[in-house]
């Protein structure tokens, strides 16, 4: 018998669930007892030659059947719900810690890892949560009874049925600590070939100008042949936990029936009581067979569970479920309500900013100490390397400063302030418009004036027209029917319908030709009009206009804003 206490707290969060699924197994369990015991009766009917006894006990037995068919299919129904709720809880929750800026910066994060962990780890939990536990709770329920009635019928006989339990029972947990261990050295397997294999297909372009698609062939087979061994690692002992098991029901069912035989030749008692010792001391082991089996099927998806823990899928403290996990926001950005409108803030203040990564040994961001307003747009540039790009991550909230702080018109900004286009701006699979609407979460979608207004203003509306759909035109993932020039357009028009008061842009131009690139400059000024934009760039025919140009050297400002 394993106890894993985190799946134990998830299923307690759904008590009624628990409750309804252990009781229907409880009454399943009571249909095997009574066959048993109309089995033994009409066993007993034949040897005194009383043929309407074995009439009525016959139909006791076949009516029994008919009830436990009945009660096994409401059964497993009911365990199917307690295990899907339980799955759908830890995903909610695994899914909420995962989408958090903080991953961005997270460098031990990998995305197959998380995909791994959020379909088969948490579908691999079902079997214990959905069987494992009720068969427990089954097993004190159900063995003391029996054991109970055993011992009353031939002490003898409950004394070996009892110590077969126990040995079965506490037999597996000898090797508990190296079932956990070789369970994490599958799980991390599993991971690292998910995690290789979504990077390969991401990456494919660049394997294959690389030549090195055989090579990553090749590790993958590597990966795949680890995972293969290390499964076969975790099942050589999830089968040793099936022998000790098999082994004490067997014992302990021969012992019993040693016992009934005793008890038959010293003649203590009529016949109905030996076939009630045999037949009982079978029944008595059916939750034991019942919890190796669910064990054994259920084993390799519980090699998942220090992986779910990583990424917070496992509720903190304990507590009914319900108080308050769906709808939940997700983290890092707390429901409030609408943020003020892009005319509502005048200025963006940067007060001696300092900022490193952790672990690096020098900062990234020194003493900075600039104001973006609204009216005219703000420019900066810089060296690669310089810390544009943090800047913008630390106005977005994705990192914290170290020192100094950020404020729109003397207040924290909050994360609904902030609109962004990106240098790689990522679309969604999906339309157009759902792209378009990306960033309105729980708003009325834009009717198609917004849309074209904005990807007017974005310079992309002709080609949208010319799409075979227009707007509802289908986005293949991350938009890869579109080339980077119109990707790039379109997450302006997003960010503009968006209507935030703060808009950064990251080389809005770079994968523009002269013309396309001073179309959105121009519409970047227009915008700068209402809104607080600022843009990094490092093309100097996109710097003319700007009434700030702020230049970025390794981490100082050469010129600060007025
Ligand atoms: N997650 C990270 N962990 C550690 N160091 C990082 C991380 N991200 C960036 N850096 C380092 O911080 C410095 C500033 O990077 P940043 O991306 O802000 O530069 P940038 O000015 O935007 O460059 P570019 O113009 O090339 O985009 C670089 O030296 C970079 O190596």
């Amino acid at each position: 018998m394993m106890i894993v206490r985190e799946l134990w707290r998830e299923a307690a969060r759904f008590p009624a669930a628990l409750a309804w699924s252990t009781g229907l197994l409880a009454l399943v369990f009571l249909t095997h007892v009574a066959q048993a015991v109309a089995i033994a009766w009409s066993m007993s009917a034949v040897l005194r030659g009383r043929p309407e006894d074995v009439l009525a006990a016959l139909a006791l037995i076949v009516g029994i059947a008919l009830a436990r068919t009945v009660l096994s299919l409401v059964q497993a129904s009911a365990a199917a719900g307690l295990g899907g709720r339980v799955r759908q809880a830890l995903r909610r929750r695994a899914m909420r810690a995962a989408l958090v800026p903080e991953r961005l910066h997270d460098t031990d994060a990998r995305d197959g890892s998380m995909r791994s962990a959020l379909g088969d780890g948490i579908d691999g939990t079902d079997a214990y949560v959905s069987k494992y536990i009720p068969a427990i709770a089954q097993v004190f329920l159900a063995c003391p009874v029996i054991v109970a009635a055993l011992a009353v019928l031939s002490p003898a006989a409950g004394l070996c049925v009892a110590a077969g339990i126990v040995l079965a029972l506490l037999g597996p947990m000898a090797w508990k600590r190296m079932m956990a261990r070789r369970g994490l050295d599958h799980w991390d397997s599993y991971e690292d070939l998910g995690s290789d294999l979504l990077e390969s297909l991401r990456g494919m372009a660049t394997l294959r100008t690389l030549g090195d698609v055989p090579g990553t062939r090749r590790r993958l087979h590597a990966r795949s042949e680890a995972l293969r061994r290390a499964t076969e690692r975790v099942m050589r002992v999830s089968l040793a936990e099936t022998a000790v098991i098999d082994f004490a029901v067997q014992a302990g069912v021969v012992a019993a029936a040693v016992a009934a035989l005793g008890h038959a030749a010293a003649g203590q008692g009529p016949a109905i009581e030996v076939y009630l010792i045999l037949l009982l001391s079978s029944e008595a082991f059916r939750p034991v067979r019942d919890l190796s089996r669910h064990w054994h099927a259920g084993f390799l998806g519980l090699t998942a569970i220090p992986g779910l823990a990583r990424i917070g899928a496992f509720a903190a403290g304990s507590g009914a479920a319900g108080s308050g996990a769906p709808g939940e926001g997700l983290a890092g950005a707390p429901p409030h309500p609408a943020g003020p409108t892009a005319e509502q803030a005048g200025e963006l203040r940067v007060t001696g900013l300092g900022f490193g990564y952790p672990g690096a040994r020098d900062d990234v961001l020194h003493d900075l100490t600039l104001t973006a307003r609204r009216g005219s747009l703000t420019a900066i540039t810089g060296e690669s390397g310089a810390g544009k790009s943090t800047l913008f991550d630390l106005v977005l909230g994705f990192l914290t400063p170290d020192r100094g702080g950020i404020a729109l018109d003397g207040r924290p900004v909050r994360p609904d302030d902030v609109a962004v286009v990106s240098q790689r701006p990522v679309l969604f699979a999906g339309s157009v418009r759902d792209n378009l609407a990306a960033t309105r979460p729980g708003a009325a979608a834009p009717d198609d004036a917004d849309l074209a207004a904005a990807c007017r203003s974005a310079g992309i509306l002709d080609e949208i027209r010319r799409l075979p759909h227009g707007f509802d035109t289908e986005v293949t993932e991350a938009g890869t029917n579109l080339s980077g020039g119109q990707r790039q357009r379109l997450a302006l028009a997003r960010a503009l319908l968006a209507r935030r008061p703060v808009l950064l842009v990251d080389e809005p131009t770079s994968a523009l030709d002269a013309a396309r690139a001073a179309e959105v400059v121009d519409t970047l000024h227009r915008v700068a009009r209402d809104r607080i934009v600022i843009m990094i760039s490092h093309r100097p025919e996109t710097l003319t206009g700007a009434a700030h140009v702020l230049r970025l050297d390794a981490g100082h400002l050469e010129r600060s804003a007025p």
